[in-house]
């Protein structure tokens, strides 16, 4: 399976092609627009999202509702079009603007931001709502939620056991965080951090459940599943670091405190921890996939940085367009999808299959010889 985008932050639209799902799966348009909508949410951002009304159009590969085997391209229309595109010659420190302008040997960095912008993610998670569908067939739900904004961080380290429906309630929140009392906190410091013209981020915690045992591989350093799990996720602009499990607090604790224990029921291989994030030797191990990625603060400042000015080069303070203070909600959405995207990925190069139904009959052969093992 295979994803590619399209498509300009404020140009007509943003385009998609998904290509390798299987035949005969329902193509659910309002759960994918609903996807859309989550990712629109959240805390700090700008006034583009309430311009936008992210919906896609679909344009081919779908046959009365179902998958037909043949790619599938979408489009969204962008609204917020109404701005001028004006030349970008004050470089954004932290953003694409400065490096895309040398690189493509460009007068500024306008076509950088159009591209780099995070619209295209978008398109991303309406792709990913598609890899979400087809994960539901196989019972695989992925949730996430908001661990800290700036240095507020939620009350109790909760990934260890937290429920499918706790998690859902993130929903509830404009921030997606499950811990009241930090809701406000964190709510209050994204207004402090608006009126001193300054940006914030965070750190975002994804759950993949049901995931089975053995996808992913160890066999090349390219098949592993935590490193795709991790390319896909620092692609999202903005994502500095990702962890899994128990992650940079595996290094203070000895291994009898890290390792998770292997235990045998009538269930068959189960532990009782998941410091690993359900992944070891590049392979799913059964348990839930779980990973807290960072984002780093917005780079366009109301309270701009220095810069240079790419004509005259005088020093500067950097250009301000419109922009977000926090986008940290949106982007546990985003990881979601990338996430929905890479196991979807992995479920279709595992069990095979050109149509659902050979998918699935695969995939319980497997299951049922794992229970003979
Ligand atoms: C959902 C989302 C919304 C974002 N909104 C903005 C924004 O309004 N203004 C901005 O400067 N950066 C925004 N960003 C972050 C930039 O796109 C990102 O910092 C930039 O592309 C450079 O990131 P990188 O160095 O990680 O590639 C947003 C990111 C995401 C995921
Ligand atoms: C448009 C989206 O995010 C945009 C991401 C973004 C950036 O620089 O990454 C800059 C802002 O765009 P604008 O300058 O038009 O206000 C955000 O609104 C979106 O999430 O759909």
């Amino acid at each position: 399976m295979r994803i590619l985008t399209s498509g300009e932050s404020h140009g007509d639209s943003l385009q998609g092609i998904i290509e390798g799902l299987p035949a005969n799966l329902y193509f659910d348009i309002e759960y994918i627009n609903h996807e859309l909508k989550r990712r629109q949410k959240g805390y700090g951002r700008s006034e583009r999202m309430t311009i936008e009304k992210d919906e896609i159009i679909v344009l081919s590969g779908i046959n009365n509702c179902y998958t037909t085997g043949n790619p599938i391209s979408i489009m969204i229309k962008n609204r917020g079009t109404n701005i001028e595109l004006t030349e970008i010659m004050r470089p954004r420190p932290g953003h694409g603007d400065l490096g895309g302008t040398l690189k493509y040997n460009q007068k500024g960095g306008r076509n950088t931001l159009e591209r780099a912008s995070a619209r295209e993610t978008a398109m991303r998670v309406a792709l990913g709502g598609i890899c979400k569908l087809l994960l539901k067939e196989f019972n695989i739900g992925i949730y996430s939620h908001v661990v800290q904004i700036g240095d507020i961080k939620i009350s109790k380290d909760i990934y260890n056991d937290i429920s499918k429906e706790e998690l859902l309630k993130s929903d509830e929140s404009i921030v997606r965080v499950l811990d009241k009392e930090a809701e406000k906190l964190m709510m209050d410091k994204i207004n402090n951090i608006k009126k001193e013209g300054d940006t914030i981020g965070g750190v975002i915690e994804v759950i993949g459940m049901n995931i089975p045992v053995g996808l992913g591989s160890y066999t090349s350093w390219d098949k592993r599943l935590d490193g795709k799990i991790a390319y896909s996720i620092m692609s999202i602009p903005g994502i500095k670091g990702i962890e899994f499990g128990l992650g940079f607090n595996t290094s203070n604790r000895f291994g009898s405190k890290v390792h998770d224990e292997i235990y045998y029921d009538v269930n068959g291989y189960h532990r009782k921890t998941n410091n690993a994030g359900g992944i070891e030797g590049g392979v799913s191990n059964g348990e839930n996939i779980v990973f807290r990625a960072v984002m780093k603060p917005i780079p366009t400042l109301k309270k701009p940085l220095k810069t240079i000015d790419i004509e005259t080069k005088e020093q500067v303070y950097a250009q301000f367009e419109r922009s977000d203070v926090c986008a940290v909600p949106s982007a546990s959405i985003v990881a979601e999808n990338m996430l929905a995207y890479v196991l979807a990925n992995e479920i279709k190069k595992k069990f095979g299959g050109d149509s659902i139904e050979e998918l699935k009959s695969n995939f319980k052969n497997y299951i049922a010889g794992l229970k003979e093992r």
